[in-house]
């Protein structure tokens, strides 16, 4: 289980200035963490006034505090397209004149193959943070789902390519964590990515990796919630 890191008040005025960009009759993508969650029940409270939406979760998580506040669902396969998806990140490239200018570490809550569908399905891909999460180079591990079967032959290519892969364990449970899907999430590091998009790409072509957890080119905006206010990052 992640811990939640960060300014709480950052958090939620992250989310819930993203959440004022929904439009009556948007089908918006629900992300997961604490941060997206302040703009899921930011939601809720304008479904409760009167807006009418759709809401496609990305992991259990974000699906049952859309229940709790009273978002009506839907599926990916059941809408023509996502007007909306707001999401969180565990680092953001925020070197504006770096070519990954504002590409994405996400999968902190093993999340990132749903995630990556839906917020890559959207029209706009709004990211919320705090502060914290900012970084002129990424250089946190690289949360990868893995098949299970996969595991040991995925973490022997990760270390030819110079990366190294920690299985994650489950803090509740004996064992590895088990993702939505039922895979395992390898936690790689490798240190500053000077080329994310490359990095991205190389990963993809490893079999047995279902998704990893690098956005790349994805993010149409951020909003930083800091103490203060709100800064707005458009990419
Ligand atoms: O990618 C994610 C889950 O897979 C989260 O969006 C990311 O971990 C940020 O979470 P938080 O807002 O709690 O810091």
């Amino acid at each position: 289980m992640k811990t939640e890191g960060g300014s709480r008040e950052a958090k939620r005025r992250a989310g819930e200035r993203a959440a004022e960009e929904i439009d009556d009759g948007d089908v918006v993508g629900l992300g997961t963490g604490s941060t997206a969650a302040h703009a899921i029940r930011a939601i809720g409270r304008a479904v409760d006034d009167g807006l009418t939406v759709r809401g496609i979760p990305t992991s259990f998580q974000s699906r049952q505090l859309a229940l709790e506040v009273g978002i009506p669902l839907s599926c990916l396969d059941a809408v023509d397209g996502i007007d909306i998806a707001i999401d969180g990140a565990d680092q953001i490239a925020d070197d504006p004149d770096a070519s990954g200018f504002g590409a994405l570490v996400k999968g902190g809550g093993g999340a990132q193959t749903r995630e990556k569908l839906v917020d890559s399905a959207a029209d706009r891909f709004v990211v919320v943070a705090d502060p914290s999460k900012l970084s002129e180079t990424l250089e946190q591990s690289v949360p990868l789902e893995v098949l299970p079967d996969a595991h040991a032959l995925v973490a022997d290519e990760i270390r030819r390519i110079g990366g190294e892969p920690t299985l994650r364990d489950a803090t509740h449970k004996d064992g590895p964590v088990v993702t939505d899907n039922g895979n395992l999430l390898l936690d790689c590091a490798f240190g500053e990515i000077d080329a994310p998009d490359e990095l991205a790409t190389r990963l993809s072509s490893v079999p047995g990796v279902v998704e990893h957890g690098l956005f790349v080119g994805m993010a149409d905006a951020a909003y930083v919630g800091t103490d203060e206010g709100v800064e707005m990052r458009e990419y």
